[in-house]
Formats: structure tokens, C-alpha cells, sequence
């Protein structure tokens, strides 16, 4: 596996201080020469630098928007860059907002392509059906091509173009879906295995379901944008919208042991690791170590040795 690395420390996507640090301390944890030691190919581009952009106010319930905006643009770029390199692309953030320049990137990159979205969260909000107002609640609706019309025009938002089909994502691990969310879900006829079908089924089956439907037409390259709080907040409770009854290690392990027999990973995320949403160092290492053990499994880890 030929591995690039970017770090986006990212926090404005959502209102808690502390998530810009995940892809520092998923690097201190040892990432790049345990996925070495593991046989990769490593490339590490480093940290995005995203400068400060005053007077970003609200733009209806939005908050930060030119930032976000902004930001996603830089990250974009980045991830093509990567992909043009020829590596599968690892994307530290930051917070799940930074999911709309990831996928837009490996998009430019590979144009067609399966989303799955392991997360407590559905992240599907519209600029107009969010709650809080927080970016990392909708990074979906900017990118999917049904929803396109239900966007409105947004500084710093130009760059971007919908660029997923509604048929080509995945959700695994939702416990934590708004109304409006559900409705959306439920209209565009997204495939979902949300808590209840991971225990009714096991998530072996829920892996070979995943895969059928992925596989179900033509085979596309896969992005993987895993948020760590799909995983239980005893395994992970260093993030910023925990929501208990969630994943074991083990059944997020096997997740990503199983994209990577597909050999069609081509792009991955791993956000919303928050060190400040941690009580304890055990907490905080216990959901960095979780995070990186997903990536090593990503490219080829497996538990039998
Ligand atoms: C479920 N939707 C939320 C959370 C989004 C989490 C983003 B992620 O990237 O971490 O997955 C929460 C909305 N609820 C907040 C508490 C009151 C009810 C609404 C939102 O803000 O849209
Ligand atoms: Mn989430
Ligand atoms: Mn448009
Ligand atoms: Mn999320």
C-alpha cells in the first residue's frame, strides 16, 4: 500500500476547542512508522495551514462559513494532489466538515465513487434543516447530487460542485439521526445500517450488505470517512458528540479489516478525535490509539498476525 498523509487541523465545523489537534496526536501515537512497519509506503504531506478569516459571520443558522468553506477548498486541492501521486489518501482531522474538500478532491481525482460513513451521525443537515448550525452536521448535503437544489449559494463555497449520488453511500453505526435527517435519508433511499441492523444482524453480514450494495453495478474506489464517535464512547470518549451505544473496537476493526480486502480503498477520513473532550490521558489515548489501530487495519493490519 502507497500511503499520503495530510494532516487539517480544523476545529470550525462545530463549537468545542481541541479537535484541530487529532492529526498531531494520531501522529505522536506512531501512524506513519507503525503503517511502515506494516509494509507501506508512506508519504506525509504534513499539516494544512488555514488562515484566520475575520468577521466570518453566520450566514443564516451557519456558523463560520467562509471558513469552512475555505478551508475544504485548501483541503480539496491537497487530496487531488495526493491522488495524482498515486497514493490512497489519509485525511487527519479536524472535524467532519472537513469531509466536504476530502471527497471533493478524491472526486477530481477518480470521479465516480462509494462513500462509507461509519458515524454516530447521519451528517445529511442542509444549510436550512440544521439544528445548530454546525458544518460537521451537513458535510453530506454539499456533496450529493439529489440535494444539490436544497443548497444555497454560500461565500467561499463556489469552488464547489456536488460530486456523490445518493445510490453510492453507505451508513454504518447512525444512533443519533435528526428528524429532518431521517426524512432525507428515508427520500433519497440511502442504504443504512444504523445500531439496530448491526446488532439484528452482526456486522459480518452487515459488512457483506455493505459490500453487495457497493458492488451491486460497477465497482468504483472507495472513501472511508470514519468518525471516531461511531465507534462507543468507553472505546472513544475523546470527541465531541459522543452518543453511547456504539461500536466495540472490535466490530470497527473488523470494518475497516474488511474495506481493505476489497482493494478498492482509495481515500480515508478519520475525524472529530477532540483531545479536550477527554477527562483523563487514558481517555484521550484510548480513543488516539483506537483511531490509529483503524488506520493500520485500513492497509493490511489484521489481528491473526
Ligand atoms: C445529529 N446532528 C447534530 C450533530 C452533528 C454531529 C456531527 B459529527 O460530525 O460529529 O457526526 C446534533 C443536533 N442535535 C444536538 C443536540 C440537540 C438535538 C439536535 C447537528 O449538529 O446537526
Ligand atoms: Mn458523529
Ligand atoms: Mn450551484
Ligand atoms: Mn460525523
Amino acid at each position: 500500500h502507497c500511503v499520503g498523509i495530510i494532516g487539517a487541523p480544523f476545529s470550525k465545523g462545530q463549537q468545542r476547542d481541541g479537535v484541530q489537534r487529532g492529526a498531531d496526536l494520531i501522529r505522536a501515537a506512531g501512524l506513519v512508522q507503525k503503517l511502515k512497519g506494516q509494509g507501506c509506503v508512506v508519504k506525509d504531506y504534513g499539516n494544512l495551514i488555514f488562515e484566520d478569516i475575520p468577521n466570518d459571520e453566520p450566514i443564516g443558522r451557519l456558523k463560520t462559513p467562509r471558513a469552512v468553506g475555505r478551508a475544504n477548498e485548501l483541503l480539496a486541492g491537497a487530496v487531488l494532489k495526493i491522488k495524482s501521486d498515486g497514493n490512497t489518501c489519509v485525511m487527519l482531522g479536524g472535524d467532519h466538515s472537513l469531509a466536504i474538500g476530502s471527497i471533493s478532491g478524491h472526486a477530481a481525482s477518480r470521479h465516480e465513487l462509494s462513500v462509507l460513513w461509519v458515524d454516530a451521525h447521519a451528517d445529511i443537515n442542509t444549510p436550512l434543516t440544521t439544528p445548530t448550525g454546525n458544518i460537521h452536521g451537513q458535510p453530506l448535503s454539499y456533496l450529493i447530487h439529489e440535494l444539490h437544489s436544497k443548497i444555497p449559494i454560500i461565500p467561499h463555497f463556489s469552488w464547489l460542485k456536488p460530486c456523490v449520488a445518493a445510490k453510492d453511500i453507505v451508513y454504518i453505526g447512525l444512533r443519533d439521526v435528526d428528524p429532518e435527517e431521517h426524512y432525507i435519508l428515508k427520500h433519497l433511499g440511502i442504504k443504512m445500517f444504523s445500531m439496530t441492523e448491526v446488532d439484528r444482524l452482526g456486522i459480518a453480514k452487515v459488512m457483506e450488505q455493505t459490500c453487495d450494495h457497493m458492488f451491486s453495478k460497477v465497482k468504483k474506489p472507495i472513501h472511508l470517512s470514519f468518525d471516531i464517535d461511531a465507534l462507543d464512547p468507553s472505546v472513544s470518549p475523546a470527541t465531541g458528540t459522543p452518543a453511547a451505544g456504539g461500536l466495540t473496537y472490535r466490530e470497527g476493526i473488523y470494518i475497516t479489516e474488511h474495506i481493505c480486502q476489497t482493494g478498492l480503498l482509495s481515500a480515508v477520513d478519520m475525524v472529530e478525535v477532540n483531545p479536550k473532550q477527554g477527562k483523563t490521558e487514558d481517555e484521550i489515548k484510548s480513543t488516539v490509539n483506537a483511531a490509529v489501530d483503524l488506520i493500520l487495519s485500513c492497509f493490511g493490519r489484521v489481528r491473526e498476525g
